[in-house]
């Protein structure tokens, strides 16, 4: 089937080049000319796992031809569905900023105009409930002069991945969600997925728009509530003199709680979890509703960073001025170079403001670090950040921390604070784990 998506950034591209391996023909459309090109000479705007070979084979210049990236809205007339793939920000307040997909749904729309066969628009960003019909598809009347449920259709399909692993997620789903609120978008949505749902054997949930929407934040919510949950208690562990790792390890044995989303730390970041926590806690206000328990994931979550500094200062005795403290990790997790709300941002300001000097390090995410933190300075490995250092936080638990030893011996004192549990405890380092 031809297909467009629109917006190329961690999910878009991922999507598109997924679907062309699926066998799709695939049309990326995007507002950056240098993302667009790169995509079309055979390479990754991004960094995930699996998905510079899938661009090289279907857009490399020996490729398939199954996937090509274009800033022309007009491309979407060639094809039968079109997924909106862009950014979902937050507002000041936390509410949910829908002005980038308004302007998209607008471009689209115009471009539907021209469209004389029928077209099914599918909502893939995270929305709150309502969005999709309330939002988007009038701006897709308006601006198309064309009725939404006659003359095209209109779905919502959420997404699950998560960045670092985004293609394998892609091509494995735990589920495949499909929100329409007409028969004819639905087996569209269908058709398009019908060959990952049977590569994956993977379930489908059919459902209407608001409630594909609210599923996406339901997921979400539970998992950034899930590991705010194992936080506090970690915070509870760490002060009691109990190690959170071996109790994660034994309630995670039952399955009604499950191992996976239980290493307590410095919290969560990302794009997603505190974004979209925040964007369903407004939209939960606007309704006069207040969700104590998410409100109180946030809250946990903001702690966190604090928490692993302050464990630092007791053992600087609280003396920060002038010391060079070494971060390492300043993506949100591993597998990523994104840097958007990671727990780095946090800890390195709180350093800062106390005083200290911080050298920073993290395999693939530095040079976007300096549009997040000022005053860094960036160095080409862990042990150079370690180097003379006064003590050192661990931030994101990138596999090769995991074989630091000797290089802590160069620190000028070597305190380490360790906000993921990646870093073996051992003589000769004055070692504090977050929770353990
Ligand atoms: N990042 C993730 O792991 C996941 C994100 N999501 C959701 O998916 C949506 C997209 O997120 P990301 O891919 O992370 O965003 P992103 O910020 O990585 O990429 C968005 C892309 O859209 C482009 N763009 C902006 N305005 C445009 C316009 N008017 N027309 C065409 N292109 C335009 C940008 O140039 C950029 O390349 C958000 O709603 C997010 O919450 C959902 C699941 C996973
Ligand atoms: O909506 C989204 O964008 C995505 O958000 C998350 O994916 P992602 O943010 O990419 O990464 P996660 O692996 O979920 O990690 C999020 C944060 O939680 C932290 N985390 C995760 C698990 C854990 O046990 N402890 C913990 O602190 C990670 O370090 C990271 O900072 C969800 O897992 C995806 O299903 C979802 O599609």
């Amino acid at each position: 089937m031809r297909i467009s998506i629109v917006g190329s950034g961690y999910v878009g591209t991922t999507v598109a080049a997924c679907f062309a391996d699926l066998g799709h023909d695939v049309i990326n459309i995007d507002i950056d000319e240098t993302v667009v090109e790169t995509i079309n000479a055979g390479e990754a705007p991004i960094h995930e796992e699996g998905l510079s070979e899938l661009i090289v084979e279907h857009a490399g210049p020996e490729g398939t031809g199954r996937l090509r990236a274009t800033t022309d809205y007009d491309a979407v007339v060639d094809t039968k569905v079109t997924f909106l793939c862009l950014p979902t920000p937050q507002n000041d307040d936390g509410s949910i900023d829908l002005s980038i997909m308004e302007a998209g749904a607008s471009q689209l729309g115009e471009t539907l105009a021209d469209a004389a066969d029928w077209h099914t628009v599918v909502v893939k960003s995270t929305v709150v409930p309502g969005s999709t019909p309330d939002t988007i598809t009038p701006i897709l009347e308006v601006e198309s002069g064309k009725t939404a449920g006659e003359d095209f259709g209109v779905g919502m399909n959420p997404e699950f991945l998560r960045e670092g692993t985004a293609v394998h997620d892609f091509l494995n789903p735990d589920k495949v969600v499909l929100g329409a609120d007409d028969d004819r978008a639905l087996e569209d949505m269908r058709s398009v997925f019908d060959p990952l749902v049977e590569a994956a054997d993977a379930p489908v949930v059919e459902t209407d728009t608001r409630t594909a929407e609210m599923i996406k934040y339901a997921n979400n919510s539970f998992l950034a509530a899930k590991v705010s949950l194992i936080n506090d208690i970690g915070n509870i562990c760490k002060e009691l003199g109990v190690d959170a790792y071996e109790v994660a390890d034994a309630i995670g044995l039952d399955d009604r709680i499950s191992e996976q989303f239980l290493q307590s730390g410095v919290g969560f970041g990302g794009s997603c979890f505190p974004k979209d926590v925040r964007a369903i806690i407004s939209a939960a206000e606007g309704t006069g509703y207040d969700p104590a328990v998410l409100n109180a994931a946030i809250d946990v979550n903001n702690r966190q960073p604090e928490r692993l500094v302050a464990l630092l200062a007791d053992h600087l005795d609280g003396e920060f001025e002038g010391a060079q403290i070494a971060v390492l990790g300043l993506a949100f997790k591993p597998g990523t170079d994104d840097m958007r709300n990671s727990r780095a941002i946090p800890v390195i300001r709180d350093l800062q403001a106390r005083g200290a000097t911080v050298t920073a390090y993290d395999p693939v995410a530095a040079d976007n670090a300096p549009d997040y933190v000022d005053d860094v300075t960036y160095a080409d490995s862990a042990a150079a950040a370690l180097e003379g250092a006064d003590g050192a936080v661990i931030v994101t638990d990138w596999d090769e921390f995991a074989a630091l030893d000797e290089e802590f011996d160069a620190m000028a004192t070597p305190i380490v604070v360790d906000g993921r549990r990646i870093i073996e405890r051992r003589d000769g380092i004055v070692y504090e784990g977050l929770t353990w």
